[in-house]
């Protein structure tokens, strides 16, 4: 099973880095106008988002939009005392950045106002692969299956919208979940809106 998890993780990995920047800025912009229509999007103010790396969905023109319509976004940061938890920290053009451990851009934390996750509207979601029905394999860390696990132990519980932003071709018909993999809400890609329903 774990094996599984690892070869499917290698498998996607290696096909989104072979995506040209071309492709990836179509990609990109397609993911958008599906964006746009849907009403969750609209009503959302406080949005988390991430900032792409390994051939991830790029989210560029999202914080334009986001930007252009007074959204406030924020970015996850890597918990500096919860293990593998994240944190969600507001992101302007003037909040001053850092590489984390995974050489990925984050906010310094230091003296910012955080969001707790349970206080944003909407969480778009980095993911490896995807289920149609709502199922997510990430990089391994287990960072956002911790941080959203409260959502395993009540579905009823508010909390933001958990929407995982992906390439259509990170979907599988099968993936080999685990009892702690949070489910999403629903799933934007380049080629439609999955939307899971219960
Ligand atoms: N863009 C983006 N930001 C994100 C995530 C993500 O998946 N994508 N995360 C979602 O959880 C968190 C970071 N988690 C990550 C976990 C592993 C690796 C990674 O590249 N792992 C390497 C091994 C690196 C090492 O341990 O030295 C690898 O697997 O090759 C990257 C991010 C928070 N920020
Ligand atoms: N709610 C949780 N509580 C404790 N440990 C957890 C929890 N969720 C995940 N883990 C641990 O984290 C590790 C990685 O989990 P998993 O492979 O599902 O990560 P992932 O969803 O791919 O990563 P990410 O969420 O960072 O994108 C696993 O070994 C698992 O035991």
């Amino acid at each position: 099973m774990m094996q599984d998890r690892k070869t499917l993780r290698r498998q996607l990995r290696q096909q989104r880095n072979a995506l040209t920047p071309r492709q990836q800025k179509i990609a990109a912009a397609q993911a958008l106008r599906y964006l746009g229509r849907q009403l969750w999007f609209r009503r959302a103010r406080h949005i988390a988002l991430y900032l792409p790396n390994d051939g991830e969905l790029d989210t560029a023109p999202i914080i334009d939009l986001c930007r252009s319509q007074g959204k406030h976004l924020y970015l996850p940061v890597l918990h500096p005392v919860r293990h593998n938890r994240l944190w969600f920290t507001p992101y302007t053009r003037r909040t001053p950045m850092r590489l984390n451990r995974y050489r990925i851009a984050e906010p310094i934390p230091q003296g910012r106002p955080r969001r707790p996750a349970f206080a944003l509207d909407l969480v778009l979601m980095p993911l490896v692969g995807f289920s149609a029905s709502g199922g997510r394999l990430g990089m391994g860390g287990g960072y956002y299956d911790r941080t959203f696990a409260y959502r395993m132990r009540s579905k009823g519980l508010r909390g933001p919208k958990l929407v995982g932003l992906a390439h259509d071709f990170q979907r599988r018909n099968e993936l080999p979940l685990e009892p702690w993999d949070v489910p999403l809400d629903a799933i934007l890609t380049d080629r439609c809106c999955y939307r899971i329903s219960y």
